[in-house]
Order: structure tokens, then sequence, then C-alpha cells
């Protein structure tokens, strides 16, 4: 008798821990759900580290106060980030020296831009105002990337300026087609752009340049506060806050909360960090997770390890949707007042 219930409380056991370890697997599966069109990605070859909801943090995390671009007067910005990287707004340079020390250096300044679904009706707006005022008297190589070339229109481009339609493919789903962005860019750096030019600016294409945009924008690696959130505190920055995403950021980190229609730097520099972005957009997608803000979330996370170089305030990446706040003397790149419903159907 008590034989058969040894043997059979040994059964159940086994049986409970066959079960265990067969949903173990079951889980797995449930949770690393591959979309199959968009992985894997050969060329970066990557071991997806995110198979598990595992707390995304980094070994240690650093503490320090919040820099704040409206620190001293409500009409005054700051001009240096703790780090030391210039934050760039009217009258913090001389343009006539910048002109000066720049134009020798014979230097390409990529652009690269997106205009795929409905998105095409802003390219003649952005390409005339860009010819206007985007690095008036350089070499300017724009990148468009569209689905439809022949919805390009034509805009004379002035001497040493140069346009390159790219097609790409179109996705339904407008959140593929902004993060998908990392991953196009860091290709064709490269591809082609690392040979083509010295500093690379990706940019949004529902903008339009108001006010000269000129050399004091160049730096190693760039990044534009965002319109939205220059005067609150990073508790309240709308940065991911899932630890499952590798763009997680916590409550106690964050400098600025940079906008994901402006970035650059040196070329090579914008392909560290757009392939840097796209490994961690890749790694979301594999637990089936989409940042809040998509590719600019992730932009914000790489931001903190990676600080920018060069900080341009929110006179390069406005909106035309708001009032010019005192703080801004000039107002040189803004979003155009758009049908976002409309636009995105
Ligand atoms: C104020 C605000 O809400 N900003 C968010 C919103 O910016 P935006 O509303 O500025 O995003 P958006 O609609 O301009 O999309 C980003 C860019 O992707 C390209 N594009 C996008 C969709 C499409 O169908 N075709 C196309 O070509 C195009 O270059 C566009 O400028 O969305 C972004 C998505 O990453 C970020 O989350 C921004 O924080
Ligand atoms: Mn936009």
């Amino acid at each position: 008798m008590t034989c058969r219930r040894l043997a059979l409380g040994l059964a159940f056991l086994l049986a409970s821990i066959s079960l265990w370890v067969l949903w173990g697997y079951v889980e797995d599966l449930l949770l690393v759900s591959y979309v199959p069109y968009y992985l894997p990605c050969p060329e970066f070859n990557v071991k997806l580290p995110f198979r598990r909801e595992k707390p995304f943090q980094p070994m240690t995390q650093l503490q320090y106060p919040q820099p704040k671009l409206l620190e001293h007067r409500p009409t005054e910005l700051l001009t240096l980030t703790p780090w030391l990287a210039p934050i760039v707004s009217e009258g913090t340079f001389d343009p006539q020296l910048l002109q000066n020390m720049y134009q020798p250096l014979n230097l390409t300044i990529g652009v690269t831009v997106f205009a795929v679904g409905k998105y095409t009706c802003f390219i003649r707006p952005f390409l005339e105002s860009a010819e206007k005022f985007f690095m008036r008297g350089y070499q300017v190589h724009y990148y468009l990337f569209t689905h439809d070339p022949a919805a390009v229109p034509k805009v004379p481009l002035g001497p040493g300026r140069l346009l390159s339609i790219i097609p790409i493919q179109g996705h339904s789903q407008w959140e593929e087609i902004s993060m998908r962005r990392m991953e196009t860019i860091s290709k064709l750096i490269a591809k082609r752009a690392h040979q083509e030019v010295d500093y690379l600016f990706c940019l949004d294409v529902d903008m339009v340049f108001r006010n000269p945009w000129g050399p004091e924008t160049l730096g190693d690696l760039v990044a534009a506060i965002h319109p939205g959130y220059f005067a609150v505190s990073r508790q309240q920055f709308p940065y991911e806050r899932r630890q499952v995403s590798a763009a997680f950021v916590a409550y106690n980190e964050g400098d600025f909360y940079y906008g994901g229609a402006v970035f650059g730097g040196r070329v090579a520099r914008v392909y560290e960090f757009t392939r840097g972005c796209h490994t961690a957009i890749l790694a979301d997608k594999a637990n089936g997770i989409m940042a809040a803000w998509q590719e600019e979330s992730h932009l914000n996370r790489r931001f903190i390890w990676h600080k920018p170089s060069t900080v341009l305030s929110p006179e390069y990446l406005w909106d035309d949707r708001k009032p010019q706040p005192p703080s801004l003397k000039l107002i040189r790149f803004s979003t155009v007042d758009k049908d976002t419903s409309w636009l995105r159907s």
C-alpha cells in the first residue's frame, strides 16, 4: 500500500515537473513573437538579448540634477550642457566667423528625408525652403526616400547641390515607416553616404525652413531639443517607461527631451547612432513591444548614454502650432500644421 502511494506520489511529481518544463517552452514561444518580414537582419547579425521580460537597466546609473534650458531667466537659454556641449541658439555664435572657418573646408552636408504615402505632399515646401535657408554656400546632398519617385516634384537646386531619389517599400502602418528610418539610414551610410558626405542630418519631411541653418549646427553628434518639452522636468518627459523595452528610461534619468525629427553629426557617428537605435528597435520587436514614441524613444534612450556633442535649441525644431515664446529669437525649422489623421489614413 505504502509502496503504491509512494509510486503514485513520484509519478505525480514527475508529471508536474514535466508540465512545468513544457510550460516554460510554451511561454518562451508566446513571448518572442518575431515579425518575419523584419527579422532576422543579417547585416547586423546581433544576438537579441531580450528573450524574457527582464528589466533593462544600465549597470550603474549616474545621479545628477537635470540641466534646464530656461535655467536663468525665462527669456534666456542655457548655452552649455553639464557635459560641455554647446546649446546652439541665436546670439551664441558669430555667423560670419563660422562662415570664414568652415567655407575653406570644402564640406559636403548630407540630408536624409523620407516621404512615403501621402507625405509626398511635403517634398516641395521642404526642398524649396531648404534651398533658401539650409547650408547656403555649401555642397549639399539630399537623399530622398520614397515609395513613389514619380511623385517627386522638380525643384531647381543651387550650384553644388544634389538630390538622390531612392525608392523604398511603403508600409501600411505609419509607425513602421517612421521607425524603419533608423535601419534605412544606417544602410545608406554603409553603402554610399560615408564616401559622399562629411556630415549628415536626418530630418522629418513635414517641416519647412524659415531662417538660416548654417555651420553652427555642425558637430560630431547633434541632437535637437523637442519643442514640446523644453520647459518641463525630466519626470514629465514622454520617455518609454516600461522596463521591458530597450528604450526604457528611469524617472531620475535624462537631460533634455530630444525630437526624433532632427538629428545628425559626422557621418561615421550617425552610422553608429542609427545602428544602435535600430538594434534596440529589433530587440523590442522580438519582444513584441513598440516604444511609446517609436524611434524617438530609442533616440532619447541612446542620447543618455551617448551624449550629443552639440545640442540644437528648439529654434531648429519648432512646431508651427505653437506660439513663438520670448526665449526663442528665431524659428529656423518648423513642423507645418498638418492633418495627421488624413495623412496616416
Ligand atoms: C509632436 C509629436 O507627436 N511628435 C511625434 C510624431 O512626430 P510627427 O508627427 O512629426 O511624425 P511624422 O508624422 O512627421 O512622421 C515622421 C516622419 O516619417 C515619415 N513618414 C511618416 C509616416 C508616413 O506615413 N510617411 C512618412 O513618410 C516622414 O518623413 C515624417 O516626417 O511621431 C514621431 C514618430 O516617430 C515621434 O514619436 C514624435 O515624437
Ligand atoms: Mn514630423
